[in-house]
């Protein structure tokens, strides 16, 4: 199988990633600005789909009407050389000092004003390039101290706004849907909308619930100590899997947007073999962008910056293929099939059986006798794992 990417592959990058010029908070820059039509073509030769970007990417904070639409149709000019697309854009609401204690949900309401503002405009700009979804990181939106704001009130105003972006996109007929990137901390000392699943009743006290899911990112979760494989099941279980960022992390610590599958190897295989080969009868599971938000390390030159976007996808498609294998393993089906997975998938209650026919079963529970039942028997799943790590490292 090649892993060389094709437009296919609907990879897409951020355009804040591979034009990261890599200043953190202890050292300035190591390298130089990336031109947004430079980056498309770059991105072009290397066989990707498509790049995203917040507001600010392409055009500077606070930029004029002219340079701002100079700068949009020369990104419209360089798609339509190339055939790269605008999945998604999203809108810087967290590096400008008036974002400091947040935006749609600062404690200063012009603030609020000012960012929901931003946002519309970006809106209207989405659906100029035919972009689907808007993502929305409130990397600002939290706090670092539990007096600084009431934290149910903060929900209010993130609602108020979600909701006036919702009515927004329907008074306009726009077909964009909205995607909710969690992340527990960092900038804030703690960040609303924290994780998945908090993400995700914030959703259901929506106007609009069906027209927000979620953006979620691999080292976001994993910063919380979660299993991103579990949370992005849980997303699909609720039909939110509106978008993915992919990238690496390596423990609890900072954001270390690392190559994707660089940091949990193991969890990336499972998440590919998810999104790949979860939906019905082993089709994918999500059909959307294989977006890649993460940071070229500030130890590279530019070609260590295109040597990591071409490591981005040459993981993801090495992953598939090696998913593809696993799947397709007879003795790993029979490994499956010995964990009794086939039972899990099947009603605890049998067709038609009520809660009293179970009350009523004596060998549900009377004549049930739970020190025999396992008769010392387990489950194999160390077996299955093995047999999973032995694809992924190639030695089966
Ligand atoms: C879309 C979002 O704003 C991108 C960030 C900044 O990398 C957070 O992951
Ligand atoms: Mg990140
Ligand atoms: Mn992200």
């Amino acid at each position: 199988m090649s892993f060389t990417p094709t437009p296919a592959d609907h990879f897409t990058f951020g355009l804040w990633t591979i034009g990261w010029p890599a200043a953190d908070p202890f050292g300035t820059a190591t390298r130089g600005p990336l031109d947004p039509v430079e980056a498309i073509h770059k991105l072009a030769e290397l066989g990707a789909y498509g790049m995203t970007f917040h507001d600010d990417d392409l055009f500077p904070f606070g930029s004029s009407d002219a340079d701002r639409r100079a700068a949009i149709d020369a990104l419209k000019k360089a798609c339509d050389e190339t055939g790269m697309t605008i999945p998604m854009i999203t809108t810087n609401t967290f590096s400008h000092p008036v974002f400091k204690d947040g935006g749609v949900t600062s404690n200063a309401r012009d603030v609020r004003r000012f960012t929901i503002r931003k946002i519309l405009r970006n809106i209207d700009l989405a659906a100029e390039l035919g972009a689907k979804t808007f993502v929305m990181w409130g990397g600002r939106e939290g706090a670092e101290y539990d007096f600084s704001k009431d934290i149910r009130v903060a929900l209010e105003r993130y609602r108020e706004a979600a909701n006036i972006f919702g009515d927004y996109v329907l008074e306009k007929g726009y077909d964009l849907k909205f995607a909710i990137e969690p992340k527990p901390n960092e900038p804030r000392g703690d960040i609303l909308l924290p994780t998945v699943g908090h993400a995700m009743a914030f959703i259901n006290t929506l106007d609009h619930p069906e027209l927000v899911g979620l953006n979620p990112e691999v080292g976001h979760e994993q910063m919380a100590g979660l299993n991103f494989t579990a949370g992005i099941a849980q997303a699909l279980d609720h039909g939110k899997l509106f978008h993915i960022d992919l990238n690496g992390q390596r423990g609890i610590k900072y954001d270390q947007d690392l190559v994707f599958g660089h940091g949990d190897l193991i969890n990336a295989f499972s998440l590919v073999d998810l999104l790949e080969n979860g939906g019905p009868n082993g089709s994918p599971a999500y059909t959307g962008p294989r977006h890649f938000d993460y940071k070229p390390s500030r130890t590279e030159d530019f070609d260590g910056v295109w040597e990591s976007a071409k490591a981005n996808m040459r993981m993801y498609l090495i992953l598939k293929e090696r998913a593809a294998a696993f799947r397709a393993d007879p003795e790993v089906q029979e490994a499956i099939a010995a964990t009794r997975q086939g039972e899990l998938a099947q009603t605890t209650l049998g067709a038609g059986e009520t809660t009293a026919d179970l009350l009523a079963d004596t060998s549900a529970y009377e004549d049930f006798d739970p020190d025999a039942y396992f008769d010392g028997k387990g489950f194999g799943y160390v077996r299955l794992q093995q047999l999973a790590v032995e694809h992924l490292m190639g030695a089966r």
